[in-house]
């Protein structure tokens, strides 16, 4: 029998390959055989189910190569108290699941404690007091998203949302949302234990575990929380060892009905450098996008946190704010407290010339950048012309006032000097430029047709 078992291993072995065969195969066991039944065992239930549905059929049929007589093989789990490891690889096999590679190699041999020791303190990162479900603004970007934080706050490991997967460009509240539920569970049932740790703080406790040969010790307090949280775990990427030991500990953790949630900044489909059968176990939960904000979430947001620091803020300053800084809720905060700390330093009210003044480097940081090219394109198409008419020496009014117009929104939507601008528009002198520059303006105090044209066009280079 034990020559038996020891073939079929073998077989299995070569036919999925040695890193197959060590990230699922490795820890069966052979309780036994009773009549026509071959019993295996496997320390988890998620392994059972796994080996059960990718290689039950194989099992069976190497089992009867092996031995007519026996017709079916039943996987079970190993019951920790009972877990006699039978005819593992001529190794004592643990009652639960353990990682292969590198922690293994270094892992102390001791016993498994069945006790789950009380996480430490230290390992826990502390919750932003700031970040809850109170203080974060809810909009169509992140509706979706917000629910499903809420839904596991309410109900951890509910199905179909382990594990709860948040992904989004930067700045845009994952971490924010992650820490809510640390604090919802927290407040609702002081029982659970929550662990939050960046995916690079991950890495740091494991590799120091590796160093001080106490990675059983790492691996246990890890597994007896109740909800662990990794966030930016596209930092694992490429991490191999650090990703294995993840693994495993997420297979262990989801087995015993405990929630998982990680955050990244693209969904596990586009995690390259994540290795595939982390990436498909990330994916099998729940998989929530934060999109990127829209102008009336940003106003929301600007809103919510003036009215949270008691500060009156015109609604212009933060038009000016929701409409200039897109792209990060971090930045738009920021330019928000700046205004805040200046107003308060100096005694002043925050009006839209103080916000221009203060905010003058965040503000350019965000302009759109323009090219004279571009310009000269557009500028072309309004008025109908060829794009050779915006540099050729044609004087006509109806060529000269659209070049004119190029050469204004050049002078103030670029940073090209008034020689480099002339020397664009068909190597014209500086002066010409300036010409251009001070009749545009002219023309724009005179002729509300004229200025709404130039708006449009000033506003169509812009967004
Ligand atoms: N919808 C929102 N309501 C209120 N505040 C928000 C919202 N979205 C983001 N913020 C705030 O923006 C800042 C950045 O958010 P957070 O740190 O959660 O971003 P992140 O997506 O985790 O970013 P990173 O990719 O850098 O890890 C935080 O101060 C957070 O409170």
């Amino acid at each position: 029998m034990v020559a038996c078992w020891a073939r079929i291993r073998g077989r299995l072995r070569d036919e999925v390959g040695e890193v197959e065969y060590r990230t699922w195969l490795r820890q069966m066991t052979l309780a036994g055989i009773d009549g026509e039944e071959a019993v295996i065992l496997l320390p988890t239930r998620f392994l059972r189910d796994w080996v059960n549905s990718h290689y039950g059929d194989r099992l069976r049929a190497l089992w009867q190569g092996e031995d007519a007589s026996i017709r079916r093989v039943e996987i079970r789990v190993a019951q920790a108290a009972s877990a006699e490891p039978v005819l593992a690889d001529g190794e004592a096999a643990p009652a639960r699941a353990e990682p292969a590679g590198l922690a293994e190699s270094l892992a102390p041999s001791r016993p498994a404690e069945l006790r789950a020791p009380e996480p430490r303190s230290d390992w826990v990162v502390p919750l932003e007091a700031r970040f809850t479900f109170d203080t974060f603004v809810v909009g169509k970007p992140n509706e979706f998203a917000h629910a499903c934080a809420r839904r596991v706050a309410e109900r951890p490991a509910s199905p179909g949302f382990n594990p709860l997967f948040l992904y989004g460009g930067v700045g845009l509240g994952k971490t924010h949302l992650m820490h809510a539920i640390a604090w919802a569970i927290r407040e609702g049932e002081t029982a659970r234990t929550v662990a939050y740790m960046s995916a690079e703080k991950f890495m740091y406790r494991f590799i120091a575990a590796l160093r001080s040969q106490s990675t059983m010790e790492f691996k246990e307090t890890l597994r007896a929380v109740d909800v662990l949280m990794i966030d930016d775990l596209q930092f694992l990427i490429g991490k191999d060892n650090t990703q294995e030991e993840f693994f495993h500990t997420f297979n262990a953790l989801v087995d015993q009905g405990k929630q998982i949630v990680v955050s990244s900044d693209k969904p596990p489909s586009d995690l390259a450098g994540i290795e595939d059968r982390l990436r498909t176990r990330l994916g099998c939960g729940m998989v929530a996008d934060l999109h990127a904000t829209t102008y009336e979430l940003r106003l929301s947001i600007l809103q919510a946190k003036a009215a949270a620091a008691q500060v009156l803020v015109p609604a212009k300053v933060m038009e000016l704010l929701a409409t200039k800084i897109t792209t990060n809720v971090r930045e738009l905060e920021g330019a928000l407290n700046r205004l805040v700390a200046h107003a308060n330093l100096f005694g002043r009210p925050i009006t839209i010339d103080s916000a221009h003044e203060v905010l003058h480097d965040v503000l350019r940081a965000h302009e759109k950048r323009v090219s004279i090219e571009e310009i000269q394109r557009k500028v072309a198409e309004h008025y109908n012309l060829r794009l050779t008419d915006m540099v050729s020496a044609r004087r006509a009014r109806n060529v000269a006032r659209p070049r004119q117009v190029a050469m204004y929104l050049a002078k103030h939507l670029t940073q090209r000097s008034l020689p480099e601008i002339g020397r664009r528009f068909g190597n014209r002198d500086h002066t010409t430029v300036m010409h251009a520059v001070s009749r545009v303006s002219e023309l724009i105090a005179q002729d509300a047709g004229f200025a709404e044209d130039v708006a449009l066009l000033r506003k169509m280079l812009e967004t």
